[in-house]
């Protein structure tokens, strides 16, 4: 077994080639490329009759493996987000976008490749405040965020399933700012996603990014709850029947991203999403490693 050595404090750990493959995975290859890498890492410890490591060698060894395979600009952005890790840089992303775009799908990956621990999804923050704040209270809450409009009662002039959205929104924004609050003081990297992330609902602090996903139209939304329907208890009919009030809230949530300068992240492949965000990402926090 090889052990690697932390260079400050001596602490030991196994090297582990899954670790090293998800750390891998930061630079944009895929999974089995990176895992690949990460074997060719441990077969040289190997050979060079290693027992102990320190996380710089590994780095090194990392970086030069990449570069042997031709993937220059890969070993680049590895370093890149390994650096941001050594510098504790705090990184919070935020993922909005209308319902079933693909927003904890792309979260997911996103965690995944960026080693977050924690995925905060705004409709589990929502349904605490159910929890603690009567039906009779805060109708709007209890319901889905595109049927809010059945229970508020919109003043004249507006449209109704906007007020509805917003109103609900509004609720859970401050759920939200909690868990921003929290992150904030504990130093936490954290994914926040879900409908209620709506730009202007919620201020930004340095490293955190919102990102707004969204689908090209009507056909890939409903491709999506038929997707999920298959595997989740989520039946698709509530949200196929609801498919235009879905993609209007689409449009406003997209008009106040355009307004606001946040990003617009079209999911289409999720690869390349979740690659559009990566990219935003380090030229956003490019400062930090300079
Ligand atoms: N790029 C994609 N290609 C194919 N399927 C996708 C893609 N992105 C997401 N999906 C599928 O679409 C479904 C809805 O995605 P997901 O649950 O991530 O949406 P969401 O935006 O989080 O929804 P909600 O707001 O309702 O929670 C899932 O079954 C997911 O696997
Ligand atoms: O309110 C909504 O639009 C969705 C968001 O995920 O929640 P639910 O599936 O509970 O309707």
């Amino acid at each position: 077994m090889i052990l690697v050595v932390d260079k400050e404090t001596g602490a030991k750990l196994p090297f582990s080639r899954g670790i090293l493959t998800r750390s891998i995975t930061l630079s944009g290859v895929d999974v089995g490329v990176a895992y690949a890498i990460a074997s060719a890492v441990q077969k040289e410890l190997i050979k060079r009759g290693k027992r102990f490591v320190t996380t710089d060698e590994i780095r090194e060894l990392t970086y030069s493996t990449l570069i042997e395979r031709g993937l220059r600009e890969e070993a680049e952005r590895y370093l890149f987000w390994r650096t941001l890790r050594r510098r504790k840089v705090r990184l919070t992303v935020l993922l909005g976008g209308a319902t079933g775009v693909g927003k904890s799908t792309i979260a997911t990956e996103l965690a995944f490749r960026l080693g977050i621990l924690s995925i905060i999804g705004t409709d589990t923050i929502r349904e605490v405040l159910r929890k603690v704040i009567a039906r009779e209270l805060l109708p709007d809450i209890h319901v889905s965020s595109f049927l809010a409009s059945n229970v508020v009662n919109a003043p004249r002039g507006i449209d109704p399933l906007i007020y509805g959205f917003e109103t609900q929104v509004k609720h859970v924004s401050v759920g939200i700012k909690a868990v921003l609050e929290r992150s904030r003081r504990e130093g936490l990297n954290a994914i926040i996603e879900g409908i209620h992330v709506v730009p202007g609902f919620i201020e930004l602090d340095e490293n955190e990014f919102m990102y707004v996903i969204t689908v090209p139209g009507r056909e890939s939304l409903l491709a999506h709850f038929y997707e999920r329907a298959r595997y989740s208890p989520r039946g698709a009919e509530r949200y196929v029947k609801n498919v235009e009030k879905i993609m209007r809230i689409q449009d406003y949530i997209v008009d106040r991203a355009k307004e606001l300068g946040i990003p617009v992240i079209e999911n289409v492949e999720l690869e390349k999403a979740v690659t559009a965000i990566m990219e935003d990402l380090m030229k956003r926090l490019k400062k930090e490693v300079d």
